[in-house]
């Protein structure tokens, strides 16, 4: 019975599925689709959490997480090195206040010892043999002292931290800029994968927040151990035998203490891809300008599902961590209190016996309690330099790999102005894919004229002006400008060269005038006369001119009486900003699909006949062709290679082999087809 009922019903659904195909338009699976069918379900982004991972995949990648696995003898023997490299950087940031904060601490260690071995001499006086008045009158000498000592070592202390507050600041205005400066650089491949922003955000959030950090905290395992070594000189003068003692008491905890600082790395390391991405659900759901389509969409539910499903397994991890670190911190702290327990036996049994004088038991017992304070400081402060020797070193690498990733430099420069830019061949692939997005493109441009890349998405001509700015490096082939190779100058000069409008320009929290000016590199200068004609050209001098400050208005609501621009009004400012520039090529890469069919035709306008400069390239990318076809050569993309190229008279003239119209003029067509429909309703 059950077989036959499966039987129909497995018939019925299938029969189901057929007719339920056959309604729907489109390719079938074996009938030329270029994709299977995609399943029912399937996870909304990428399931790794692991990153280390994504991290193994990218092809700089010489780190391959040794931090995580490093033995905790050799992190903690690269202690001194971490902290000589933190005494530099404060000795460069401020040669005057690191040498007083070395010096003082010194001294203060001094007081400590010198005040512990006064008390042992007061404890002496006290226990002497005669009458109490005769008693406390011999302590009072030893007495005076260890105040004196007290409040010098108080004094010291004050400067230490005085020279500390002045040093700190300027240690992290030096470090942070550093790692700016580097990553502001980094070459546009690097920033392009995933797996390299990743790190660096991850030394930003830590490894930049725990360099901050290592003066202060150096500072205070200074005077820990230099305290330490003060008492344990005191312990080794009343007796040797106490030395060893002392540190058995101490090594359980320390022990401990290193252990679940390392859980914590390899745990933070583990998620910190689940913390991006979790933090990248909760950014679409706050953010403003994905507020409509959220809603438009009803995705609310779907996206807080899957920032629910990120969230449970951090919980998790989170939670593991937790009862890790609070088994092993029990574990220390019970083997700790048996340590203590017999370092005090022996102690009273020395006493007892008669092997330490009674005051020297006293002052032995004082110095144990306090080396004992001082002790549990230092492991505390190992364990955190240990631990934040880790991201630092993290940070230290990440650094390491900006450095090999800076802008290729050679020291040569580009002329200002370019007559001839000959492509040979060019070929480039995307590091994150290996696939290649140009295969062998060659194209001339002359200084004067107006070329459109045009094609299919992704065919490759938004690779192709990056590469012509400098942005890439060709993987093969030549660019070179009036017979330089670009290989051989510094991208930096060919970038200065290029201006480059994208199709979704950068909205810059800046004043009006800064966001044009920002085009030249500069957001606190301004050649008037420049801005003034760029934005009349762009038409953004209308958007300018409304603004309630003008030029002075802040273009973020973010600033009090900032004003948000319109996506058409953002891309005028874009071209403004291309135009400020003055640059010997100009690629305006569809900056004017967000504008309205009047500033569109205006800035087409300006660009292709107004403005045409003699000592100008200008690269149009675009899709509505009807705008290119003034252009002194089209170049068309498909795949990566050029397919057709010439004027648009030539190009409409082009047929291929088989007889068949060009691929620009079908495209053409197709345009040109849409819009005569629509102009005469009703008419073929
Ligand atoms: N940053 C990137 N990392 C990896 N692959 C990329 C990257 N940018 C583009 N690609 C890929 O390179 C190929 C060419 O992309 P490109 O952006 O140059 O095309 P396009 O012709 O400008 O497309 P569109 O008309 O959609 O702007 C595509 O396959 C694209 O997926």
């Amino acid at each position: 019975m059950r077989g036959k009922g499966n039987a129909v019903s497995e018939a019925d659904s299938q029969g189901a599925q057929n007719h339920h195909e056959a309604d729907i338009p489109g390719p079938r699976q074996g009938q030329g689709a270029l994709l299977p069918l995609p399943p029912e379900s399937a996870a909304a982004a990428p399931e790794g959490g692991e990153v280390g991972d994504e991290l193994k995949s990218a092809y700089w990648m010489q780190w391959d997480g040794e931090a995580a696995r490093t033995s905790v003898w050799r992190i903690l023997a690269r202690l001194p090195a971490i902290s000589r490299r933190v005494l530099g950087l404060a000795y460069r940031a401020d040669a005057g206040a690191t040498v007083m904060v070395v010096v003082l601490q010194l001294a203060s260690a001094l007081m400590s010892a010198f005040g512990l071995l006064a008390s042992v001499r007061v404890l002496s006086a006290l226990f002497a043999q005669g009458a109490t008045s005769e008693r406390i009158h011999h302590a009072l000498p030893s007495l005076a002292l260890v105040a004196g000592l007290m409040a010098a070592q108080g004094l010291l202390d004050f400067g230490v931290a005085r020279g500390q507050a002045a040093l700190t600041p300027k240690v992290r205005r030096a470090v942070e800029q550093e790692f700016l400066r580097l990553n502001c650089h980094v070459r546009l491949e690097a920033v392009d994968d995933a797996a390299f922003a990743d790190e660096a955000h991850k030394a930003n959030d830590r490894g930049l927040y725990y360099m901050r950090e290592a003066v202060p905290q150096l500072i205070q395992l200074a005077h820990a151990v230099l305290g330490l070594t003060g008492a344990a000189g005191v312990l080794a003068v009343l007796h040797p035998a106490l030395l060893p003692l002392l540190v058995l008491s101490v090594v359980p905890q320390g022990y401990a203490a290193v252990r679940s600082a390392r859980a914590q790395f390899l745990s933070h390391s583990r998620y910190s891809t689940l913390q991006r991405r979790i933090r990248l659900f909760t950014w679409i759901l706050l953010d403003r300008e994905s507020a409509p389509e959220v809603r438009a969409s009803t995705a609310q539910q779907a996206l807080l599902e899957e920032h629910e499903r990120f969230a449970r397994r951090i919980e998790e991890e989170d939670a593991r961590l937790g009862r890790q670190e609070a088994n092993v911190s029990l574990w220390g702290r019970a083997v700790g209190g048996l340590a203590v327990g017999a370092t005090y036996g022996v102690l009273g049994w020395m006493t007892a016996t008669g092997w330490l004088p009674l005051a020297a038991g006293g002052g032995a017992f004082l110095a144990i309690r306090s080396s004992r304070g001082t002790l549990v400081s230092v492991v505390l402060a190992m364990h955190q330099m240990y631990e934040h020797a880790l991201w630092i070193d993290d940070l230290e690498r990440h650094l390491e790999r900006c450095r090999a990733l800076q802008p290729h430099r050679t020291g040569r420069r580009l002329a200002d102005r370019v007559k001839t830019i000959t492509v040979t061949g060019v070929r480039y692939a995307y590091p994150e894919t290996g696939r290649d997005a140009l295969r062998g493109v060659s194209m001339t441009l002359a200084a004067g004229s107006t070329v459109a890349f045009v094609g299919a998405n992704g065919s490759g001509k938004s690779t192709m002006a990056k590469l012509l700015a400098g942005l890439y490096t060709p993987s093969g082939g030549s660019i070179s400008w009036d017979g330089v190779e670009v290989r051989e100058v510094d991208a930096e000069s060919i970038q200065a060269r290029v201006a480059m409008v994208l199709q979704d320009p950068v909205a810059w929290p800046l004043s009006a005038l800064a966001n044009v000016t920002i085009g030249a590199g500069t957001i606190t200068e301004a050649d008037p006369q420049r801005a003034l004609a760029a934005v009349t050209e762009s038409g953004a001098d209308r958007v300018i001119a409304d603004l309630p400050q003008q030029w002075a208005t802040p273009l973020s609501k973010r600033f009090k009486n900032g004003q948000e621009l319109s996506g058409g009004n953002w891309a005028k400012v874009a071209v403004a900003r291309g135009l400020y520039q003055d640059a010997a090529v100009l690629v305006l890469d569809e900056p004017t699909a967000n504008m309205d069919a009047r500033a569109e035709h205006a800035v087409y306008e300006a660009v292709l006949h107004g403005r045409r400069r003699p000592d100008r390239i200008t690269i149009l990318i675009s899709h509505r062709l009807s705008s290119v076809t003034g252009c002194d050569a089209i170049y068309v993309f498909r795949d990566g290679h050029i397919i057709e190229s010439g004027t648009h008279q030539d190009l409409m003239n082009h047929t291929t082999a088989d007889g068949e119209p060009g691929e620009y003029r079908q495209m053409f067509t197709l345009q040109a087809t849409a819009y005569q429909a629509g102009a005469v309703p009703g008419e073929e």
